[in-house]
C-alpha cells in the first residue's frame, strides 16, 4: 500500500468531521454568515502567506530538482491564490490588508513554519499535504452540490479548490511525498504519518475558528 493510501485512510474520522462542520455545511448551501466568512478570509490571507514561505523552505532542502521546482511552484501558487482572494474578496468585504492571526491561525502557521524548517523534509512534505488534499477533497465535495445552489456567493472560493489547476498541483504534492516516503525507513514514515494526522486536525480547528470567529481571551 502507497504511503498515501495509508494517511488518508488514517484521517478519514477527521475528513468526514470537516465535511460536518457548520463551516462547510453552510457555505455549501450558500448560507454561510458574511461575517464568518471574512473572518475566514482575513485569517487565510495570512496562513497562505505562511503556508507559501513553508514550502519554500521545503523546496530550499529537497534534493531531487524536480521536486525542489515542484515546491518552490506551489509556493508561488499559495502567494498567487493569496493575492486572487485579495483581489476578489477583500475589497468586497472590506477586510483591512494588515490582519493579525487568531490563536489557532499561528498555531497552524507555526508547527508548518517549524516543521519545514527542523524536521526531515519528509515530515516536513507530509505536514503540509494536508493544506492540498483536504481542500481538494472538500472543494470537488462542495462543488458536486452546487447543482441545488442557486447564486452561491462563495463560487469563487468553490471553484478555486475544485479547479483543474488545483488538483494537478494536489496530485503533483502526493506523488512526490510518496516518493519521499518509498526512500524513508519505518520509523520515518511513522513520524510522516503523525505529521500528516497533526496537520489535517488543524485544518478542522482553522474552520471551526473562523465559525466561531476566535479571539485572543486577553
Ligand atoms: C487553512 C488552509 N489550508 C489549506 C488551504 C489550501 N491551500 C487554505 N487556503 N487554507
Amino acid at each position: 500500500m502507497k504511503w498515501s493510501e495509508q494517511a488518508w485512510g488514517s484521517i478519514e474520522p477527521i475528513y468526514q468531521k470537516i465535511l460536518e462542520l457548520p463551516f462547510n455545511q453552510e457555505l455549501t448551501a450558500g448560507t454561510l454568515d458574511k461575517e464568518r466568512f471574512k473572518f475566514y478570509m482575513a485569517q487565510d490571507a495570512y496562513y497562505l502567506g505562511e503556508f507559501g514561505k513553508a514550502l519554500s523552505t521545503i523546496s530550499s532542502r529537497l534534493q531531487d530538482l524536480n521536486q525542489v521546482l515542484a515546491y518552490s511552484q506551489f509556493a508561488t501558487g499559495a502567494i498567487v491564490v493569496e493575492r486572487a482572494l485579495h483581489e476578489s474578496y477583500f475589497k468586497t468585504l472590506g477586510i483591512p490588508d494588515e490582519v493579525k492571526p487568531s490563536p489557532t491561525c499561528l498555531l497552524y502557521t507555526n508547527y508548518l513554519l517549524s516543521k519545514s524548517a527542523f524536521a526531515n523534509v519528509e515530515v516536513a512534505a507530509a505536514a503540509v499535504l494536508p493544506c492540498f488534499w483536504i481542500y481538494k477533497e472538500v472543494g470537488d465535495h462542495i462543488y458536486a452540490q452546487q447543482s441545488a445552489v442557486r447564486d452561491n456567493p462563495y463560487k469563487n472560493w468553490i471553484d478555486t479548490y475544485s479547479g483543474e489547476e488545483f488538483a494537478q498541483s494536489v496530485m503533483q504534492a502526493i506523488q512526490i511525498t510518496d516518493q519521499l516516503a518509498s526512500e524513508a525507513s519505518d520509523k520515518l514514515q511513522g513520524e510522516m504519518l503523525e505529521a500528516f494526522q497533526m496537520a489535517t486536525r488543524l485544518e478542522w480547528m482553522f474552520w471551526e475558528a473562523a465559525y466561531q470567529k476566535e479571539s485572543w481571551a486577553i
